[in-house]
């Protein structure tokens, strides 16, 4: 029996551009696709946007979901979503990037790392190859552990602790992110192997131990100035990070 105050016609519309995803822990329901137009260098791409949003609460009502959304405060917190482009489902080859939320790089452009080069240029990869999907990961603020302990480890940074130390010296580990949702929407829009844009072992780990198929990994070193130089090389020697000639 339904407690909903929705209007019929909003869950018409909404119904069918939204999917349950199971989850270790409660779902994930996804929304899109949406049409999005991305300005990318001058020119106009068409991407097809989806977000998604984790509940504990598991049905395939989706009135029960809209209807919570009012009081859920989800301003308060960040959600996840993905790019795609081109025959995503059904292209033989696919790019694919994992891409870690930075609002210092990302938003400001801030030059202390390479996150908002990585994110325009994996932007322009994917549609130079004609199908791939950028996740923007939304819980993974400073290798995940939130803008604000981000902003302490930088000034930890401005004395002499390099990224890794800074991370350890606030109580956290170096990296403690989890690409387990993003894996299970990827798995829902794609079945076929993909390419990962990455630098990361533990990302390139982290599909493999889900049981996806890759077909390959894309370097995606750039964006070198001379505020990351130290960063850059840190992310190698003690990140674990594969560097350019290897
Ligand atoms: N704690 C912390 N996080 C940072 C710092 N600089 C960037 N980040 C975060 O690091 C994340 C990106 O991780 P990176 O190690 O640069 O790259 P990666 O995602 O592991 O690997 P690639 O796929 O090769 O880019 C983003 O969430 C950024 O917010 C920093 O100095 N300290």
């Amino acid at each position: 029996m339904s407690t909903t105050n929705l209007e019929p016609k909003v869950l018409e519309v909404l119904k069918d551009k939204i999917q349950l995803i199971h989850a270790d822990e409660g779902a994930i329901y996804l929304v899109g696709p949406i049409k999005l137009p991305v300005e990318l260098d001058g020119e106009t791409v068409i991407f097809q946007w989806y977000c998604w949003l984790n509940r504990c609460k598991v049905t395939e009502n989706y009135e029960e979901i809209i209807d919570q959304l009012s009081s859920a405060r989800l301003a308060e917190y960040q959600q996840s979503s993905v790019l795609v482009y081109g025959d995503f489902k059904n292209a033989d080859e696919a790019l694919v990037r994992m891409h870690s939320i930075c609002h210092t790089g990302d938003i400001f452009g801030s030059k202390k790392c390479d996150c908002g080069f990585q994110l325009k240029k994996s932007m322009k990869n994917i549609v130079e190859h004609g199908t791939g999907a950028l996740f923007y990961l939304a819980n993974h603020e400073g290798r995940g552990i939130g803008l604000f302990s981000k902003a302490m480890a930088y000034v930890l940074q401005e004395n002499g602790y390099d990224t890794v130390e800074a991370n350890i010296g606030l109580g956290f580990v170096d990296d403690s992110r989890n690409y387990g949702d993003a894996i299970k929407v990827l798995e829902t829009l794609r079945t076929k192997p993909v390419t990962l844009m990455t630098n990361n072992p533990k990302k390139i780990e982290a599909l493999k131990s889900a049981g996806l198929v890759l077909s390959g990994r894309e370097p995606m070193w750039g964006g070198k100035t001379e505020f990351n130089e130290n960063y850059l090389k840190t992310k190698i020697q003690r990140s674990g990070h594969i560097g350019e000639t290897k």
